[in-house]
């Protein structure tokens, strides 16, 4: 058995927290072999609440959890932590949009960034998913100068997801027929969902994504909406946000993270741009990556029509927008 790492969960007494925290314990995303410390952060008055979960992932008597942390102290939480799942913040409800969260989520981005200089391993992994999830992981990033920038990442993988159980919904096929998806930008409804470098495996076959639905007009309206609008949708039938959706893509976007991308496949996730298609440099903005060894690369050469070059650039610019008025926030 190798040594135990320590993983850490913010919002530990929230609704995804609910979800992630079991697959996180049984090894969906660090593996069946991996023991685990399970650091669980959550605020003082959620104590109580937490100190349930902790009762019932005891009850679960799950073999890879060799210790459990659950605490309110931000120094404890963080310290010495291979990987950070970064979830606690306040939740939007029907008719907000994210952004609407940064004044109340981005100063906890701030702190838990000056924790991670601070307490963690210089090679710790970060994803952000409290919203709006790719301007806090910029904050956090920008707090935590002794980690390397490439160390931390926001979840988009739950729009990469919505938007291939779209497709092989559309086409009658299994999920898992559809690759390549990509989530540009913002996780926003700004972001930009774009199949046309998406294939789909139908009766042995495989073909672009856009061949075998045969409606670019559904494509380049309806299916982008659907996505870009998706949070928004189950918020409103729910009266809570996604949780258990959330949940699963945020296992997803760690695990190939941690085990890497099959070949020939990418996934999407909010990094720091690094310039690749001309989007502004340092963005915290969402790409197609291949990962390797722990380490992720943008995947380059694809191309951008006009129609992708404006959707993208609507979203850069929004980034740019929260960009700033997140370090206005982060100054008072
Ligand atoms: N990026 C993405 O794809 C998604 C992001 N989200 C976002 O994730 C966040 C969490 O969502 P839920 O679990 O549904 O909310 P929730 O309200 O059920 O749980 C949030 C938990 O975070 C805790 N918390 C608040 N401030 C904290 C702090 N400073 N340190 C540690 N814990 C703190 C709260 O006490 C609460 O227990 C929200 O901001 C939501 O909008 C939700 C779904 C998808
Ligand atoms: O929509 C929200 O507020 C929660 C979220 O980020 C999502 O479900 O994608």
């Amino acid at each position: 058995m190798p040594e135990p790492i320590k993983v850490l969960v913010t919002g530990a007494a929230g609704q995804i927290a609910y979800s992630l925290l079991y697959s996180v314990a049984k090894g969906d995303v660090f593996g069946k072999d991996q023991p685990i410390i399970l650091v669980l952060l959550d605020i003082t008055p959620m104590m109580e609440v937490l100190k349930g979960v902790v009762m019932e992932l005891q009850d679960c008597a799950l073999p890879l959890v060799q210790e459990m942390i659950p605490t309110d102290k931000i120094e404890e939480a963080f310290k010495d932590i291979d990987a950070a799942l970064l979830v606690g913040a306040m939740p939007r409800r029907d008719g907000m949009e994210r952004k609407d969260l940064l004044a109340a989520n981005v100063k906890i981005f701030q702190e838990q960034g000056k924790a991670l200089d601070h307490y963690a391993k210089k090679t710790v992994k970060v994803v952000v998913v409290g919203n709006p999830a790719n301007t806090n992981a910029f904050i956090c990033s920008k707090f935590a100068p002794s980690i390397p920038k490439e160390n931390f990442s926001a979840l988009t993988r739950l729009d990469q997801n919505r938007a291939q159980a779209q497709i092989a919904g559309r086409l009658n096929v299994p999920n898992n027929a559809v690759k390549n998806c990509i989530i540009w930008g913002n996780h926003s409804s700004t972001q930009f969902p774009d199949v046309s470098h998406a294939t789909v495996t139908k009766n042995g076959v495989v073909q672009p994504v856009a061949e075998a639905v045969k409606d670019d007009h559904w494509l380049n309206n309806e299916f982008i909406k659907t996505v870009q609008n998706r949070g928004a949708a189950v918020i409103k039938a729910r009266k809570l946000s996604s949780a258990m959706s959330a949940a699963k893509a945020i296992c997803d976007h760690m695990r190939d993270w941690w085990f890497g991308t099959h070949e020939g496949e990418w996934v999407s996730m909010a990094v720091p741009s690094d310039g690749s298609y001309e989007i502004e440099q340092d963005l915290m903005y969402s790409f197609p990556v291949n990962i390797k060894n722990g380490k992720y690369t943008i995947v380059q050469g694809l191309k951008i029509d006009d129609n992708a070059r404006e959707k993208m650039n609507v979203t850069m610019k929004e980034l740019k927008e929260e960009r700033e008025m997140a370090l206005a926030a982060c100054q008072e």
